[in-house]
């Protein structure tokens, strides 16, 4: 899939270029073809504008007039039905299928779900959406009726009646706007009226709507008495709507404020979620201070680091300055070639997934492949005081469109089939998350349980303990990376380990929490 990872679609501007210079050359033949045949039909026009009597009269003009009708016609058809420049344009785009980057069916999907999810999480509306509008920000493209229907039926085939509602609505109306101004010509449009119609009325149906469904389906008949489905469903509804009576007329749900009716949908945890995401929810830290750091190490003697105390109890740090242009360049071009598609831990088997949840590719960097690796390794270990001996890789991580990471726990749990057993190194201790690129819009990093949203700052670093002092898993550690809206995010992840860190930070019996005096 390309959709997984922003970088993973540049190579599309290639195909695009020359899907271009294709269909250039192709409108060059054509246009060329219909000059010919207006050129050839000038005689005919010519003849007819003279006196008939004059053309019959010179026996030239008379040749050329039976000739016209019979051999000159004949060419006229066969230029007019000349297919080789179609033929040519099409198997020139079938051959460029090999060579060239092309995205799939599922990266359509994946595309169209990003839009939904980034709708959801940064309540966006599709009529905003439909101007090319996101969060204020603006861009000089808009979608048509077709991309507005295509939307809509994404999201249909996934399910979701209320986006299919809302996505078919605004295809309405930009459908009637296009007639209106005369933007496209009707027999080359893809949809109709009454496709987007069958679609509203059907996901309207779908929610339980029966009278509405009824309305929209009459309205789909007017437009088409021989519809093969509409007058069927017209009798089914009102059938449903004569068994429902005397039943209580169903659930509205105008009492709940739409947070209330999110976190019905989906649960208390992801509407907390997609609120941090939004900047909404956060409590503002007072005891959060800045300070610099050196922990007594030489390293950073020699420069020390600007610590931020965001949360205390858990402790999370951020820290400024960590990562320099030049180190993220070399980082980035590491790690593009050995993308693969993020995976998770399903809980079941143990095995590695691919799951919606998390929408990204990332690579793995080993120390020893560059110097500039190395260095960062070595000063994750200063910063933090902890052996790096024991840590997993850096993990180096691209969001793909509306890409984001759920909420999860970065440890592994007790009942967790052997998620990091067959390291030998014990559980994930800590985490220190890189963040690579500002982002424009969304993507911050957010804590459910801490009411804590951290926004990416290019260069920056984050730093908490996954784990209690005794080893046990601190749940309210539990955080997710929110939906990519705008721009681009790239992180890099260390997960240290608890085997190495003995004398550094001693196990205790008690879960007592690291607090800031600890270190
Ligand atoms: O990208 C982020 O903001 C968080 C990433 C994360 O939590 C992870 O990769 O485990
Ligand atoms: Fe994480």
């Amino acid at each position: 899939e390309l959709f997984t990872a922003q970088v993973e679609l540049e190579p599309l501007f290639n195909t695009q270029e020359t899907i271009v210079e294709a269909f250039e050359t192709y409108l060059a033949r054509e246009e060329l073809r219909l000059k010919e045949i207006r050129r050839r039909l000038t005689p005919f026009i010519e003849r007819g504008r003279r006196e008939h009597q004059e053309v019959l009269n010179n026996p030239i003009s008379a040749f050329l007039l039976v000739k016209g009708l019979t051999l000159d016609l004949d060419d006229l058809l066969t230029i007019s039905d000349r297919r080789t420049n179609p033929l040519d344009l099409a198997s020139k785009i079938a051959a460029m299928k090999n060579k060239y980057k092309f995205p799939s069916q599922e990266d359509l999907g994946g595309a169209a779900t990003a839009l939904t999810r980034l709708q959801e999480t940064y309540l966006l509306e599709p009529k905003d959406m439909a101007q090319g509008y996101l969060y204020g920000h603006c861009c000089s493209m808009s979608l048509s009726a077709e991309d507005l229907f295509e939307l809509g039926r994404q999201n249909y085939n996934q399910g979701d009646h209320d986006q299919t509602i809302a996505w078919m609505n605004e295809a309405l109306l930009r459908y009637h706007q296009e007639n209106q101004n005369g933007s496209i010509a009707n027999t080359y449009r893809a949809i109709s009226h009454a496709d987007i119609l069958e679609y509203l009325a059907f996901s309207t149906y779908q929610k339980g709507e029966l009278v509405n469904a009824i309305k929209l389906t009459e309205q789909l008949l007017e437009m088409e008495p021989d519809h093969p489905r509409a007058g069927g469903n017209i009798g089914h509804y009102q059938k449903m709507i004569t068994d429902r009576k005397g039943e209580d007329g169903g659930i509205t749900d105008q009492t709940f404020t739409v947070r209330e009716k999110r976190a019905t949908q989906v649960g208390w945890e992801k509407a907390k979620y997609e609120a941090l995401c939004r900047g909404e929810a956060q409590v503002v830290q007072n005891e959060a201070k800045c300070r610099y750091v050196h922990g007594g190490n030489l390293y950073l003697l020699l420069g020390p680091v600007k610590q931020e105390v965001v949360h205390i109890k858990p402790n999370i740090y951020i820290y400024y300055d960590v990562l320099f242009d030049a180190e993220t360049k070399i980082i980035q071009e590491l790690a593009k070639p050995r993308f693969k598609r993020a995976t998770v831990h399903d809980h079941a088997t143990g095995e590695l997934v691919t799951a919606q949840y998390r929408i990204s590719k990332s690579s793995w960097l080993q120390g020893d492949e560059h110097p500039v690796v190395d260095k960062v390794n070595r000063r994750i270990s200063a910063i933090t005081g902890l052996e790096l001996k024991t840590a997993e890789e850096l993990q180096v991580v691209n969001y793909g469109l509306g890409g984001h990471y759920e909420p999860h726990f970065d440890f592994a749990r007790r009942d967790e089939k052997d998620a990091f057993q067959s390291l030998g190194t014990g559980n994930r201790i800590a985490t220190f998350l890189f963040y690579m690129t500002a982002v424009e819009a969304g993507g911050a990093t957010v804590f459910p349980s801490l009411d804590l949203t951290l926004w990416p700052r290019k260069g920056a670093a984050a730093f908490w303990y996954n784990l209690f002092e005794d080893g046990n898993g601190d749940t309210s550690t539990r955080h997710a990376a929110c939906p990519v809206l705008l721009g681009t995010k790239w992180v890099a992840n260390k997960w240290m380990h608890e085997r190495g860190q003995e004398f550094i930070r001693p196990c205790k019996l008690s879960p007592t929490i690291v607090s800031d005096d600890d270190e």
